[in-house]
Parts: C-alpha cells; sequence; structure tokens
C-alpha cells in the first residue's frame, strides 16, 4: 500500500507536520504549533498538521483574491482541461489517500478507495457540466415587456462570486471537498479550503494533486486548525465571498455570523424510513441494515429512524437482526462492516442516547457493547417520542425502531424533527409512495431504497435545519456564480426581419 506523505506527497510533509497550502506553495506555519489528529482505531497520534494563524488567513484571501482576478480570464475549455487533470492524478493516488481516511476517519479501506475515486469522477463531471452551462447565457428582448418596444437587448450571464470558502466534514473530507472545490473552479472562483481536522491529511493530499495538475499559484489553498480556534476568523473574514459548509449544527452558528454572502449549507439529518404493510420486507431490512449502518452510521443521509407499521414490525426487526449479526465489527484495515467512530466525544455522545433510551425503556434486540470508539451495531426497538434517540442524530450504529399505526403517524414524525434531509419510504403502492414523498418535509425522498446522497449529480439539498440552498454539481455550479446583465440600448425600435 502506498503510504501517505511518501513519493509525489513527499513534499507536503515537513518532519512530522503536515504543511499548509499557500500561494502554490506548501507552507509552515510562523504559529510554531500543530493539531494532533487521533487514529479512532488507535486513539493514538497518527497525524499532526499546521496551526495557521490569522495572519497567514490574511495573506491567503488577498492571494486568493488577486489569483481569482486572472482566473476568471482563463478561457472555461482550460479551466476544465485543469480540472480533469486534476481528476486523473486523484484517482492515479488513490492508495495513499485511501490509507489517509482510514487512519485519520476510520473510513473502511474499500470504501476510501471509493470515496476517492467518486471524488475524480465528480470533478471531471463537473469540468463538462460547467463548460455545458456556463457556456451560454440568456437574450431578453425588451418588448416582452408590456408598454415596451424592441429598443433594448439584455445579455445576461453567469460570472464568479470571488473566493469561495469551502470547509467539508470529516466523514466525506475528501468527496464533500472536492464537491466544492470543483464548481468554484469551473465558475472561475478561487478557493479557501478549511479541511475537517479529522481528515485533513486526506484533504492535503488531494490538494496536492490540484497542485500537480498545474492551477495557478494562489488559486487553491488549504488552511488547516482546528475549527473551534480558526473556523470564525474564516466565516467571517471580510475577504469571503461565499461559504460552502457541510457539518453539523457548526453551520446554523456560521450562517448567523456570516456576512453579506451567499451560503450553501449541508448539515446534519434524522432521516426516516417509513414501511408500509405492503413493503418488500426483505428489501426492507436490506436497506435498513445498509442505510442505518454503513461507514457505522456516519453518514447525514443515514437512516436515523424506523417508522414502520406494527403489523409487519416483527418480522422486519427480526430479518434486520439476523444481518446485523452477520456485520463485521472491527479495524478499517480489515475492510469491517462496523469500524470504531471518529472520536471519544462522539462514542460518548452516542452511548449517552442508548443510556437514554435503555432507562426509558426501549427495547434492546442486541446486547450494548462498546470498545474504545467501537460500537458494535444496535437496534433498539419499541423506540417512543420521549427517548431522545427519537429526534436526536447519533452519527453512530444505533438505530431506534418506533411502531407506527398509520401512515399519518410515521408522516407526522417525520415532519415533527427539526432536520429535513431526506427520508425513504418502502411501499408497492406507487401511488402511496408519491402522496407520501409529498408529505414529507424532507429535501429528498427516496422511494424503496435507503437515503443517498449519490450520485453527485443529483440535486441534493436539506430544509429546516438540514441546511440551506442545494447540492449536486449543477446547483452548485449556479451557486457559485451570480448574474450579470449587460443591456444594450438601441436609437429606435428593430424587429429582426421585421
Ligand atoms: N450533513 C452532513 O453531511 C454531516 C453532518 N455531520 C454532523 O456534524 C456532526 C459533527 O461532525 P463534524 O464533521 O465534526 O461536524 P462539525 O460541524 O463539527 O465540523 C464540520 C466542519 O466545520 C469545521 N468547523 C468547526 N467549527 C467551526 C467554526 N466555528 N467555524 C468554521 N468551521 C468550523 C470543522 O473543523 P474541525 O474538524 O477542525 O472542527 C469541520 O471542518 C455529526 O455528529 C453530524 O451530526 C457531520 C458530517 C457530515
Ligand atoms: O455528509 C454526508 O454524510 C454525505 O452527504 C452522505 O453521502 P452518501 O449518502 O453518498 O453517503
Amino acid at each position: 500500500m502506498a503510504v501517505a506523505g511518501t513519493g509525489v506527497f513527499a513534499e507536503i510533509l515537513e518532519g512530522e507536520v503536515y504543511r499548509y497550502y499557500a500561494d502554490g506553495e506548501w507552507r509552515v506555519s510562523a504559529s510554531g504549533k500543530s493539531v494532533s489528529i487521533v487514529n479512532p482505531t488507535t486513539r493514538q497520534t497518527q497525524y499532526r498538521v499546521q496551526a495557521c494563524t490569522q495572519e497567514e488567513v490574511n495573506k491567503v484571501m488577498e492571494t486568493a483574491k488577486v489569483a481569482q482576478k486572472a482566473w476568471a480570464r482563463t478561457p472555461l475549455w482550460k479551466r476544465a482541461e485543469l480540472l480533469h487533470k486534476a481528476a486523473a492524478i486523484l484517482k492515479e493516488h488513490k492508495n495513499p489517500i485511501a490509507e489517509c481516511l482510514v487512519k485519520e476517519i476510520a473510513k473502511p479501506a474499500k470504501d476510501a478507495i471509493s470515496e476517492v475515486v467518486r471524488s475524480g469522477d465528480l470533478v471531471s463531471y463537473t469540468a463538462e457540466e460547467g463548460v455545458r452551462i456556463l457556456g451560454e447565457g440568456k437574450l431578453l428582448v425588451s418588448d416582452s415587456f408590456p408598454g415596451n418596444e424592441r429598443n433594448k437587448y439584455c445579455l445576461s450571464s453567469k460570472v464568479p462570486l470571488g473566493v469561495v470558502l469551502a470547509i467539508p466534514p470529516f466523514n466525506y473530507p475528501v468527496n464533500l471537498a472536492v464537491s466544492k472545490i470543483g464548481p468554484a473552479l469551473i465558475a472561475g472562483n478561487s478557493l479557501v479550503l478549511k479541511p475537517p481536522t479529522q481528515g485533513a491529511v486526506a484533504a492535503l493530499h488531494m490538494v496536492h494533486c490540484f497542485h500537480l495538475a498545474g492551477f495557478p499559484k494562489g488559486l487553491i489553498n488549504c488552511v488547516t486548525g482546528k475549527g473551534s480556534e480558526i473556523g470564525d476568523f474564516l466565516t467571517m473574514h471580510p475577504g469571503v465571498n461565499c461559504i460552502s459548509f457541510t457539518g453539523g449544527d457548526t453551520g446554523i452558528a456560521i450562517s448567523k455570523k456570516a456576512g453579506m454572502v451567499p451560503l450553501q449549507m449541508e448539515l446534519g439529518g434524522k432521516d426516516a424510513c417509513i414501511v408500509l404493510e405492503d413493503a418488500d420486507l426483505d428489501l426492507v431490512a436490506a436497506n435498513i441494515v445498509k442505510g442505518g449502518f454503513s461507514y457505522s452510521g456516519q453518514r447525514c443521509t443515514a437512516v436515523k429512524v424506523v417508522l414502520i407499521m406494527e403489523s409487519v414490525a416483527d418480522i422486519v426487526v427480526e430479518k434486520v437482526k439476523t444481518k446485523l449479526a452477520k456485520l463485521t465489527v472491527g479495524p478499517p484495515e480489515a475492510d469491517s462492516d462496523i469500524t470504531p467512530v471518529v472520536t471519544e466525544s462522539s462514542a460518548n455522545f452516542i452511548e449517552g442516547l442508548v443510556m437514554d433510551a435503555k432507562e426509558k425503556g426501549a427495547t434492546f434486540c442486541q446486547e450494548y457493547r462498546r470498545e474504545g470508539n467501537l460500537i458494535w451495531p444496535l437496534l433498539l426497538d419499541h423506540v417512543r417520542p420521549d427517548m431522545r434517540i427519537a429526534w436526536e442524530e447519533p452519527f453512530g450504529p444505533v438505530l431506534p425502531v418506533i411502531r407506527i399505526n398509520s401512515v399519518e403517524e410515521g408522516i407526522h414524525h417525520c415532519n415533527a424533527s427539526n432536520f429535513g434531509l431526506q427520508g425513504c419510504v418502502f411501499t408497492k403502492d406507487i401511488n402511496k409512495a408519491i402522496m407520501i414523498s409529498d408529505a414529507m418535509e424532507t429535501g429528498t425522498v427516496q422511494i424503496n431504497s435507503a437515503p443517498a446522497r449519490g450520485p453527485d449529480h443529483f440535486p441534493f439539498q436539506g430544509l429546516k435545519d438540514s441546511g440551506i440552498g442545494s447540492q449536486g454539481i449543477t446547483n452548485s455550479i449556479n451557486m457559485m456564480t451570480k448574474v450579470k446583465s449587460t443591456v444594450i440600448n438601441l436609437p429606435s425600435p428593430s424587429y429582426t426581419m421585421g
């Protein structure tokens, strides 16, 4: 397995500490401080990254602003060409980057590889989509509005915003970084990336792939440091013209602090899985396990509560229990299905929800078991709305089942949540499925499958506390532009072929 920080990546490492990336160079921070990244499996420090200073952030914002002006004058096809190059280099080096994901966020090795490949595909798709949608604008004529003659032509086009600040979360530090970087760049913006601490080294390796592709100096920058220390300085920085954030309720706090800039936010979720009596129960069980327990439930689109008709609940619970018993639990290096959650504090939070459910009388389908950050998959049956886990997002391999006696009960619980990311419904009756989808106050409803963000060109949005705006490649490109109108005023009306 190729090793992180070696070969072409050797230049991003200075002794034990990874450098940050600014103005086309890998640098050591003047702070003299570094942030440790603890391996969730060993609970030992795995890597260290620079703790950048506010002064270094100021410098990065200045160079990003200058670089963006030149980049906006770069032809679309050249922008796309460089993105395709970066995508190819990313895929070429998928192994060392995947190794970082395994060590930093305990992502199972196979999922780590697929995250990097998916990211390369996302960057290439973004390049193509950007050439298409940014290569055309609109021509409007004045006489379509009452009282006007055709003496004005309005040319409107999408132009870049300036400097985009991208802040991805720990669970997809590469894919949810490039899902912001690609659209920002193809649209003519420059980019400042603040990666999650857990996942920062994977992100730095990804940034180096863009560096190797030959992007102009200063166009892409990556500052590292704890979000709790440097985050506010970044999100409130006057040099920022757009913020694209994915993560937890930190995003809500950011939305209250940020200036007059466009915000793209994708936050937590409590994705409900509504199961009707006529559903294919084997399909339901398979999707509850995949949806609820992939990457140990650390996905915003994970199934986070099952709302199942009482008449089929026993059968489904048994099927899910059987499948859960077959999941492998262990280190990510062994491609275990269930791996340690990202931090001890996350594991403690999950445990708190489990103990609350225990006190309030939930049925434990398995013994609760935890070793360090490793939590064995747990299905909680007969969960009631007075239990915290009915509403809160564990971001772990623990799934509550609430039994319902009507579809309306399921929809009510789904809509009573502060979250509104995705949801799913299982039924063979497509008419019912559409009606339930229409009733669910979520950004996406999956019919007869577990929630998922991918494929990455699908629109992806959260309602309520789950986000602002919409992602998905096309929507992200559009969100990272603004409209510019140029009006040509003719001395007298002119009608083509008139
Ligand atoms: N919607 C989604 O896709 C995801 C949602 N989540 C939710 O978020 C919770 C925690 O996950 P996590 O990834 O740690 O999410 P956080 O919201 O804590 O962190 C997300 C990103 O924001 C950064 N950050 C932290 N504080 C600030 C700040 N004040 N200003 C600017 N940036 C900041 C983090 O950096 P740093 O790591 O240095 O703190 C990280 O890069 C999960 O339990 C889950 O509820 C998590 C992942 C994905
Ligand atoms: O932030 C997340 O958790 C991702 O948006 C989920 O993506 P996925 O559905 O492709 O795992």
